[in-house]
Formats: C-alpha cells, structure tokens, sequence
C-alpha cells in the first residue's frame, strides 16, 4: 500500500511488458510529468528474462545460459527510472510473478507462467489493486497488437483495459485511458532524418517505418506531448537498459540492429473516457491532462466521451489465453 497523504493532483499509470519499454515508449512523457510534480507509476507486466543481450560481455545472462537476465534488467530499469525520475515502479504481482514470453511463436509463449499463459482476471486484479492504490487519472497502454505483436505486449493491454474495468466495479473509474501510437507522418519524418545521415549513420542496418510500433494515421493521434526538454533525461534512461537497447546521436538500435529515429515527442490515442479537447491549434492535445486557459478560455471537456470494446487476437501462431474482447 502506498503511504500518500496528499497525493499529487496528477497522477499517470503506465503499464508495459517489459523493462525498456516504458523508456522507449513514454520515456520523455514520463520525465515531463515526473519534473512538474504529477505522480508517476510504472507497471511493468515481467522481468524481460526472454530477452537478448547486446554488451558480449553480458552474454551469459541469456536465458539459455545463466537465465539471470530478468534479475540484471531489474536494475537497469531502477536506473532508467532514476534518470526520468520516476520512484514508482512495480512488476505486476511482484517480481517475477510473470515471466517473459518470448517472441510471437516461439516455444516460451506456453510455458506455464508466462505472462501470455496468465490468467487475465487475475493479472488485471493485480492491477486493479494498483489502480485503487495510486487512483490514476490517466493510464497509458499499448494498442490491441502490443504496437507489434509481441505476446506480452498483446497481454499487457489486454491486462490494462481488463484492470480498468475491475477498478471500476470496485469503485475507481481511471478518468482516461491512451494507447501509445506514432503518426506516419512523423515517422516517414524520422526516417527521412535518418537516410540524410548517410554514411554517419551509426549502425549497420536502418529499421523501416513498419518495424516502428503502433503507427496510425494522423488524424487518430489524440495528444502530442512535447518531451524536447527532456531528450537528455530519455537518452540517458535508454542507456540504462544496456542489454536491450544501443544509442548513438539521435539514433538507437535494439538487439537486432536495426538503426531507427528516437522521438522526444510522444503521441496517445484516447481510447476511454470522456473526449480530450483538441488543442489550440485543432491538433492534438499537447497533454494527457485537459487544459484550462488562464484567459478563460476554457477548453475544458469537449462533448462526448470514448468507449469501445477492447478485443483483438494475437497475429502470429500461438493462440494465447484471454484472446477476444476485453
Ligand atoms: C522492445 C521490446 O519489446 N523488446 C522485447 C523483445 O526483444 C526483441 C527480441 O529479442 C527480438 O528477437 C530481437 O530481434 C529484438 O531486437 C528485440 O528487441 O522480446 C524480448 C523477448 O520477449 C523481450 O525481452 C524484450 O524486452
Ligand atoms: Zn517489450
């Protein structure tokens, strides 16, 4: 139970699959809030034990070696997490609780305790409880293919919304909910950036926008949250998770290499709860929160609100537990 006498007026949950992703995904919207005094609460559904290591140095911590890659990167997300400023971080059900699942396919995905084989009322009870403790106005998720099909992170938004709804029959309603998306625009942009790097660019092989998670049109992107202020601060947390995760300039590569753009800005698609108003400008909302203008000029809630049921089944071969809706 966490100790908060008086709670920050703000209060974001973020709930991913694996240590990194919350860095890659919403490392600068973390950092952002994190500065300006909003609580922020990570949730990180497993230990990444499946994962590859990049430093050869570490190679011995694989799963297929040593297997004490999930105990390494629960430091490595302590240090990330130090670097946005972030001091409240929990693993879904405790440490250990749900182990990696490997990649879409691979045998990992049916190991008992997996975090795919889990029971889903069970793992969104954990996080209902987490929700009624911390009692969030926003929660952050990936959208129903995990952003790229990783089983984990199928699992992880299924858990997200399931424990939205368990939170609220016990008496919590998460005022809005976002699911973390890239605009294409923004994304050609990026590679555009990284193609006129030419021969300075840094790593063997350049991703494409079709390895880059959870892009959608432009004109389904709800906010924008400009994160420039803190390109540093998520750099530095990148590098923290050193055994995923290789940067170099305004560019980075996981274990596979593939050479992508870094964005400082961040983008969500509101997918709960009532209508974020659009911003200034008629654009997307520069923040998860709705503004209300000093001028008076509220732009309080806009009319409506979004609702929907959450369903989706994984792409790939394995057919995990708790597919369908949500
Ligand atoms: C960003 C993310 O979700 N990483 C996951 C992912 O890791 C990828 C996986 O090892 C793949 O085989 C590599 O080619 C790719 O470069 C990795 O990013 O899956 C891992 C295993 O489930 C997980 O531990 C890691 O956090
Ligand atoms: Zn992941």
């Amino acid at each position: 139970m966490t100790d908060r006498t008086t709670p920050p007026a703000r209060r974001l949950l973020f709930v991913h699959a694996h240590p990194d992703d919350e860095t890659i995904n919403n490392g600068a919207t973390m950092a952002k809030y994190a500065a300006e005094g909003a609580l922020v609460t990570l949730v990180t559904c497993t230990l990444g034990e499946e994962g590859e290591v990049i430093p050869p140095e570490l190679a011995h911590l694989a799963a297929d070696r040593d297997d004490t890659l999930g105990e390494h990167r629960i430091g490595e997300l302590a240090a990330a997490m130090a670097e946005l400023g972030v001091t409240d971080h929990r693993f879904l059900g405790g440490p250990g609780r749900y182990r990696d699942s490997g990649m879409m396919g691979l045998a990992q995905n049916d190991v008992p305790g997996s975090f795919w084989q889990a029971d889903l009322d069970e793992a969104a009870g954990h996080l209902a409880d987490v929700i009624l403790d911390v009692r969030p106005q926003v929660l952050v998720t990936y959208d129903d293919n995990g952003g790229y099909g990783h089983p984990d992170h199928i699992q992880a938004h299924r858990v997200a919304l399931r424990g939205y709804e368990l939170a609220a029959e016990r008496g919590y309603t998460v005022e809005r909910v976002f699911e973390i998306c890239t605009p294409r625009s923004v994304v050609e942009e990026g590679f555009r950036r990284l193609a006129a790097a030419g021969k300075d660019f840094p790593f063997p092989s350049v991703a494409t926008v079709d390895d880059v998670p959870g892009v959608v049109d432009d004109a389904l992107v709800t906010a924008a949250v400009d994160g420039t202020a803190y390109a540093g601060h998520k750099t530095a947390a990148m590098r923290a998770h050193a055994t995923q995760i290789a940067v170099d300039g305004p560019f980075f590569a996981l274990s596979n290499d593939l050479g992508q753009p870094f964005f400082s800005t961040e983008y969500y698609r509101q997918v709960r709860g009532e209508a974020l108003p659009r911003g200034a400008d008629g654009g997307p909302a520069p923040d998860l929160f709705p503004a209300y203008g000093a001028s008076g000029s509220a732009s309080g809630p806009a009319s409506g609100s979004v609702s929907g049921s959450v369903s989706g089944r994984a792409s790939g071969s394995a057919s995990g537990p708790g597919g369908g809706a949500v």
